[in-house]
Formats: C-alpha cells, sequence, structure tokens
C-alpha cells in the first residue's frame, strides 16, 4: 500500500483528481469505479474542474458504482444515483447507458446482486477504483465481519453508518439496507485509490496502517491487493503536520 499524506481536504482532492485524470487519459475508455459520500465530492468538482479546463473527453469512459441504497427511486435526492448524476455523469458528460449501479428498487434483490455482479464482470476489469472509508472501516457498504471474498450482496446497514449518514435523510425515512459489491468484487480492481479526510476516520485509518487483515474492519482487505493508494489528510492520519508528530 502506498500511503500520500497531505495536509487537508483540498489537496486530497487536488491529487485523487490527478490520479483519475491521468487514468483516462492513458486509457480512453477506461472502466472507473466510483465511490459516494462526502469524502470524493472535493474529488469530483476538480476533476469537473480540470476536465474542463484541459479539454478531456470522458465519452468513452465507462463506470460502476460501489452501492445504492434499497427501497429508494433512482430519481429520489438522495439516491447514489442522483449523486452521481449531479457531481459526476452529467457534469463529465459521461454517457448514460455507460454509466451502472445497483438498482435498489428492483423487485428481487438477490437477483439484482447477481444481475450487478456480472455486469462488472462482463465490462472487464476495473481500471481504477475509488473508495471512502466509513468510520467503522466499511467499504462501500461492506461493514464489519462481510468476508473479503463476498460479491455484491444486500447489507443490513450497522447504527454506527446510520448514524454517520444521517444527516442526509433530515426529513425523509432513512434507508436501513443497501445494496453494495462485495469485498471480493472490490479487489478484483486493477487498481484502488482510497481517501480520507478528517478527525472521523482517525481510528478507521489507523487500523488499515497497522498492516493486519482483519474482517472486523474491513477496510483491512486492501492490504492483500497489489496495487492500492491511500490518500489521507493529516487529521485522518492523526498527524499535526507534515512527519510523525500524532495528535
Ligand atoms: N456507502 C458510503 C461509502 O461508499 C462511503 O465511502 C462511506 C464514507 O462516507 P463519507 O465520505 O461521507 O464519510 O460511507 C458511505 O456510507
Amino acid at each position: 500500500m502506498k500511503v500520500i499524506a497531505v495536509e487537508d481536504y483540498e489537496e486530497m482532492s487536488r491529487l485523487a483528481a490527478e490520479i483519475i485524470q491521468s487514468k483516462v487519459q492513458s486509457v480512453p475508455n477506461a472502466v472507473l469505479g466510483f465511490a459516494t459520500g462526502g469524502t470524493p465530492i472535493g474529488t469530483y468538482k476538480q476533476l469537473v474542474a480540470n476536465a474542463k479546463e484541459r479539454h478531456l473527453s470522458f465519452r468513452m469512459v465507462r463506470t460502476v458504482n460501489l452501492d445504492e441504497y434499497v427501497g429508494i427511486s433512482a430519481e429520489h435526492p438522495e439516491s447514489y444515483h442522483s449523486y452521481m448524476k449531479k457531481h459526476v455523469f452529467e457534469p463529465l458528460g459521461i454517457l448514460p447507458e455507460n454509466c451502472h449501479l445497483p438498482d435498489g428498487e428492483a423487485e428481487d434483490l438477490v437477483l439484482e446482486c447477481e444481475r450487478y455482479e456480472k455486469v462488472i464482470e462482463q465490462l472487464g476489469e476495473v481500471e481504477l477504483q475509488v473508495l471512502g472509508i466509513g468510520q467503522n472501516g466499511h467499504i462501500g457498504f461492506n461493514e464489519p465481519m462481510t468476508p473479503f471474498s463476498s460479491k455484491t450482496h444486500v447489507v443490513e446497514l450497522t447504527a454506527s453508518t446510520l448514524t454517520a449518514n444521517a444527516s442526509y435523510f433530515l426529513n425523509v425515512k432513512q434507508p436501513t439496507h443497501a445494496i453494495t459489491m462485495g469485498i471480493g468484487t472490490i479487489l478484483k480492481s486493477r487498481e484502488i485509490l482510497l481517501l480520507a479526510s478528517g478527525e472521523s476516520k482517525r481510528l478507521a485509518v489507523n487500523i488499515l496502517l497497522e498492516g493486519k487483515a482483519d474482517e472486523k474492519v474491513p477496510a483491512t482487505a486492501l492490504i492483500t491487493h497489489p496495487n492500492v493508494t491511500i490518500i489521507a489528510d493529516y487529521p485522518a492520519l492523526g498527524l499535526k503536520e507534515e512527519g510523525n508528530t500524532r495528535l
């Protein structure tokens, strides 16, 4: 695992955008794996700004997403479909037919998981998978004790995850379940870029950096992958400033 320590959220976002952008420049029809949540929003903004400034085309890019809530429609303002449309697909001009997310409203959720896993397989290798990290170390919506070999599946969200995401659902019923790529699905990606910002991620990031794979902390599965880059800011690393001064 390569760990890049950056000062703050802005620096993390700039650097992450450069990495995604150079991937598209070298492989214009790359399959990119995207994450949602608050962490990558700055990265996506920067990516959109860079693409405009440098006339970079995303027309041939294909995308997969990590997860979607169960029981809310794609048009729901807090669905990950809506998030991606707003922050990534429309501003970058990615063709709708090239964008793939699980359907959280599918009648048969088990069949939907199988369908989504097949879609990912048929697209070929995910060139670069972007990940955030939950406060409890979840990746996608793979909660603690998810087997590292898991494929796309339905999860019941833990109390920690529900609390962390409650602010997105102030006036509407918060979904309790989601469909997520499995940890095994994520690990099939050629390259993984994990972003972490802020003190709330400090515990999870520090456990990951200890380098011991443990199903209690899903992100530690990344230790077994040959090509992972972590960009974490000083608060997420528990650093006061560059160097090793722990907070
Ligand atoms: N399913 C998402 C994850 O993909 C995300 O990485 C994580 C952290 O979210 P945030 O970046 O808002 O802290 O939790 C969410 O629940």
